[in-house]
């Protein structure tokens, strides 16, 4: 059976954090909420914790002005529909497909983003490295979640995070609800790492995600947590290996920024049906 007439879309993932990806070259996809909503439940769409649509940065009237219109640019939203300004994982398969897709012909190259640019280099293994910019830490706080108070500290990537590192048993934590923040520090929401040590330079990590839920991972969570363990450890550079469900990866803090890498997977594509899409726009 073919789907013709709808929008062509890829499935990928970074670790398990699994995303959309609708091309949009022209930037004339009318990408509403509700479409979002649908493609990503798991039951009624496709399935995934997020859609990345493909569209230069010149068509996108809300990307910062310091973004080359001619630049791809990484639409980014969350399952329920909302926007967020950065995805650490969402960056790195957003660079994969650019790639297979022939969209940018170096391995090397700028990614718009609404929390600016981002350099990303692609690796032979199907990986790649994403430069994150600084982490700039924004106060200590702390999350309520199951009647227990977790430590934390407030950090900014272009989205907000709040990494608690613990020596509390990770598995026994039920993300199926969100952990409680400190919403003057947090006005517009926060995703809330739980962290834990587990040998010299690396950690383990559970993510409840803001406008997702927990997910299996989360990069721009997993920089928030090298950084908050760095700290707890006296440091405040150095390199973090970090443990999530989905899988492994890297992360390097220096003076100036901080480095993401691991695997970035295209699973497949095709076309989406257009009957489905016209009835989702509405509702
Ligand atoms: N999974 C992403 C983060 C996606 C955005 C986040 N949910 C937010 O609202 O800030 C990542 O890999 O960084």
């Amino acid at each position: 059976m073919r789907f013709s007439e709808g929008p062509e879309f890829t499935k990928g993932h970074g670790t398990q954090n699994d995303f959309i990806v609708l091309p949009d070259p022209d930037g004339e996809l009318e990408l509403t909420d509700a479409h979002v909503r649908a493609l990503c439940d798991r039951r009624r769409g496709l399935g995934a914790d997020g859609v990345l649509r493909v569209v230069p940065a010149g068509a996108v009237p809300d990307a910062p002005d310091d973004v080359d219109p001619d630049v791809w640019f990484m639409d980014y939203r969350n399952a329920d529909g909302s926007l967020a300004e950065m995805c650490g994982n969402g960056v790195r398969v957003f660079a994969r497909y650019l790639v297979e897709a022939g969209l940018v012909e170096q391995s090397e190259f700028p990614v718009g983003t609404r929390a600016g640019i981002r350099s990303v280099r692609t690796h032979p293994d199907g990986g790649s490295t994403v430069d994150m910019g600084a982490a700039r830490i924004f106060g200590d706080s702390a999350a309520t979640h199951g009647g227990r108070e977790f430590a934390g500290v407030a950090v900014d990537l272009g989205n907000p995070h709040l990494a608690c590192v613990t020596e509390a048993d990770l598995d026994a934590l039920d993300l199926a609800e969100a952990p409680e923040h400190d919403g003057g520090l947090f006005p517009n929401g926060v995703n809330v790492e739980f962290v834990r040590p587990t040998e010299p330079q690396r950690v383990r990590m559970r993510v409840h995600e803001r406008g997702v839920g927990e997910t299996r991972s989360c990069g721009t969570g997993t920089v928030a947590a090298a950084v908050a363990a760095l700290r707890a450890d006296g440091e405040s550079t150095g390199r973090r290996i970090v443990d999530i469900p989905g899988g492994t990866v890297q992360v390097d803090v220096t003076e100036t920024t901080t480095l993401l890498t691991g695997p970035a997977v295209l699973v497949g594509g095709g076309r989406l049906d257009a009957g489905w899409w016209r009835q989702v726009e509405g509702g």
